[in-house]
């Protein structure tokens, strides 16, 4: 039988848990009414964005076959020599994330290392061709499937997300999604992610048996692609960890810090972590697939959208806007610098937060307790 270097092996979806967890209750967004039954959508938005910041998209358009072949070429990829990997880290320094993401930092103060690594690609697109990681000669053959998988991503859930957010706020339908068009240059990537199982003994030594920190995202939003190995919490309005369910076919999205900037806080930024998964899945790797949105380089972050919704809740004031704002592209260089060019986690530097172009971010996020 002919090979190919495309053929690798299949990733196998591990067992869901048996173990009852404290689960958040999801809205859903079901995308089968895109786009005749737009004004029903905006009001399921409504209610999810406004309630817990996490729902749940059905009937996506992207089928299991797709994700698990994402999941396949990710898990392949991780699986290649740490030399191999180390030929493009992403370079946080400069505030980077596009490349290979090794778990290398300290958690907290517990002297644990990072037991997740990830790979995060560019749209692949020609305003972002110098993004791309050439120096991966084993990735290059899957790109055009890469790229396919990206762009139906960024058409089908993405650009209609964006447009349901400029009509839940009475704004012209393209007020987030032309300057954030599939071709238009921004740091969006997809990401393959794995956690690699710690022993019991070592998760003791870790606060709250964290695996990543308490965090908002950086962007408008993120698209957390069914994840069957439980660990995601989010922080509920009752200042509750619940863990996130896993709802199969599903995709996971939470809004993040582009959209609370630019609704001034209206939409919020939704604090989620991970946590050690439950013990039938602590011994089995946690391998996720992700697409992350993040501010266009030319986006204006930091200005509130001149939406009427806003106006009339007194957030949207038109004398206080920022003359020069902070471009989405120094905006998110900076905070992806803050969190990530540090040897540990969420140290007390991190925790002081920041200020880019005089935008003001915040990045405490512990339960109050
Ligand atoms: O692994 C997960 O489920 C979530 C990861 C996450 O929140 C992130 O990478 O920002
Ligand atoms: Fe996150």
């Amino acid at each position: 039988m002919p090979t190919s270097v495309l053929d690798i092996p299949t990733w196998q979806r591990p067992a869901p848990t048996t173990e009852k967890l404290d689960t958040v209750q999801l809205a859903c967004i079901d995308l089968a009414k895109w786009p005749d039954r737009k004004e029903e959508l905006v009001e399921d938005l409504r209610h999810a964005v406004t309630d817990v910041g996490f729902w749940a998209i059905e009937n996506t358009g992207i089928t299991d076959d797709e994700v698990v072949r994402q999941m396949s070429i990710g898990s392949a990829f991780l699986d290649l020599p740490l030399d191999e990997k180390r030929k493009h880290p992403c370079n946080f320094a400069e505030g980077k994330f596009f490349g290979y993401r090794e778990g290398v930092r300290i958690m907290g103060d517990s002297g644990v290392v990072d037991n997740s690594e990830a790979l995060c690609l560019p749209k692949v697109t020609a305003s972002l061709a110098q993004e791309w990681p050439v120096e991966y000669d084993w990735l290059q053959p899957f790109k055009p499937e890469i790229e396919a998988f990206q762009c139906k991503v960024h058409e089908r859930i993405l650009d209609p997300l964006l447009r349901l957010f400029a009509l839940l706020l009475e704004l012209p339908e393209e007020y987030f999604s032309a300057p954030h068009a599939w071709h238009r240059p921004s740091e969006d990537h997809l990401r393959y992610m794995r956690y690699t199982p710690n022993s019991r003994e070592v998760d003791e030594q870790l606060k709250d048996k964290q695996y990543l920190n308490g965090h908002t995202d950086f962007g408008l939003v993120t698209l957390l692609f069914a994840q069957v190995v439980q660990g995601l919490q989010i922080l509920t309005a009752d200042n509750e960890w619940k863990h996130v369910p896993f709802i199969p076919d599903s995709i996971v999205v939470n809004t993040a810090d582009i959209l609370s900037f630019a609704t001034a806080g209206y939409l919020k930024s939704t604090i989620h972590r991970v946590v050690r998964p439950p013990e039938d899945q602590a011994r089995v790797r946690r391998m996720g697939l992700f697409y992350f949105s993040r501010a266009a380089w030319d986006f204006p972050a930091g200005v509130v959208a001149p939406s009427p919704v806003l106006e009339r809740l007194g957030l949207y004031k038109p004398d206080e806007q920022p003359v020069e704002p902070v471009s989405g592209l120094e905006f998110t260089r900076a905070r992806v610098k803050h969190s990530w060019d540090r040897p540990v986690y969420a140290d007390d530097e991190f925790k002081r937060g920041f200020s880019v172009g005089g935008l003001a971010v915040k990045t405490d996020y512990e339960a109050a307790s």
